[in-house]
């Protein structure tokens, strides 16, 4: 998807285009089809997946493979198998290879009795949705291997990541990408949530750059294995009026979806990330101000 493309771009830079390989079941654009090695890997094939890691000496695995949240709702079966039984076969090949494992976990992790302004990295996590659940047991099952048998497992949750203008995988807070795109297009956005449902959001290149740089944080440093990341917070409401601000003519409409509403309004309103930002540094360079900028005028 679009978070492992990206990543993977910015990996390259770093440790060489040949260093760092992308897969997928679905067929990449031709421009990062070219950009470096791709291959086609099902998280649930674990044979195949042993062999690409053997055969390609692999030494880290970064698993993004999942259902989002709404898309999840819709197809709960397909759900469990990808986010559960894909991540054991990971966590297994990780542990059996010796692989540093990243797996991301979202503020979908939390649910209606977690406390919302803020969520501490350390609470009640009762999701109601399947893709909540399998984060969670991902967080625990990451958790337990790492207490057990030493796995480099390290996990961020991530808010709700503003990517670049392609349709995003089914998520509750894709309406943050949608309303860009919409911005610039027609001029009309028509919002499935109500104009107040604060959620936490993240430019991708904050989320990218997090995730290298707990990557590469020295163990010592880590008090958690599991950390919030924040860099704002904001509504349907407030990103049109901040991106009127560009483009005073854009018309916003509000037509709740119940699923998503109901998500979103179990959800984290505000992240508190003040562990990662003492243990590893964690500093965001976006709020809103500036993504709205580099949204509409540089447009990534
Ligand atoms: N985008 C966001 O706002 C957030 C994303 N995350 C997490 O980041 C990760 C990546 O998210 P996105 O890139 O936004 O999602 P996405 O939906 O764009 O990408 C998920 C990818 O998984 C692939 N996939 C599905 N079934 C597979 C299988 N059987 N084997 C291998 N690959 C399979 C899909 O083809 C898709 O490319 C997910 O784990 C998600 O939970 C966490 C919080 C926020
Ligand atoms: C915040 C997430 O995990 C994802 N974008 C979703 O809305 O499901």
């Amino acid at each position: 998807g679009q978070l492992g493309m990206g990543l993977a771009e910015m990996l390259r830079k770093q440790y060489g285009t040949d260093n760092v390989i992308l897969s997928d079941i679905k067929k990449p654009p031709p421009h990062i089809f070219r950009s470096g090695p791709f291959v086609y890997a099902d998280v649930l094939d674990y044979k195949h997946l042993r062999e690409l890691i053997i055969n390609n000496q692999i030494t880290w695995l970064v698993h993004y493979s999942a259902l989002l949240s709404a898309v999840g709702e819709a197809n709960v079966a397909l759900a469990r198998k990808i986010n559960i039984t894909g991540l054991h076969n990971v966590l297994d090949l990780a542990l059996e290879n010796c692989l540093r494992l990243f797996v991301p976990s979202t503020i979908g992790a939390f649910g209606p009795s977690s406390p919302r302004d803020p969520v501490p990295d350390l609470c009640v996590q009762r999701p109601r949705t399947i893709y909540g659940v399998s984060k969670v047991h991902g967080e625990l099952m990451g958790e337990y291997l790492h207490h057990k048998h030493g796995l480099d497992f390290r996990c961020l949750r991530y808010p709700g990541v503003i990517s670049v203008n392609t349709p995003p995988g089914g998520g509750t807070t894709d309406y943050a990408v949608q309303i860009f795109h919409d911005a610039l297009s027609t001029g009309h956005h028509e919002c499935y949530l109500r104009p107040d449902t604060r959620l936490p959001m993240m430019h991708i290149s904050d989320c990218h750059r997090a995730t290298v740089e707990f990557m590469q944080a020295p163990e010592c440093q880590l008090s958690l294995r599991t950390y919030n990341i924040a860099a704002m917070s904001f509504t349907p409401e407030e990103v049109a009026q901040e991106i009127r601000k560009h483009l005073p003519q854009l018309k916003v409409t509000y037509s709740p979806d119940s699923v998503r509403q109901t998500i979103a309004d179990s959800w984290p309103v505000r992240f508190d990330d003040s562990n990662a930002r003492r243990d590893w540094g964690w500093a965001p360079a976006f709020g809103l101000e500036e993504l709205v900028v580099i949204k509409l005028v540089y447009q990534p």
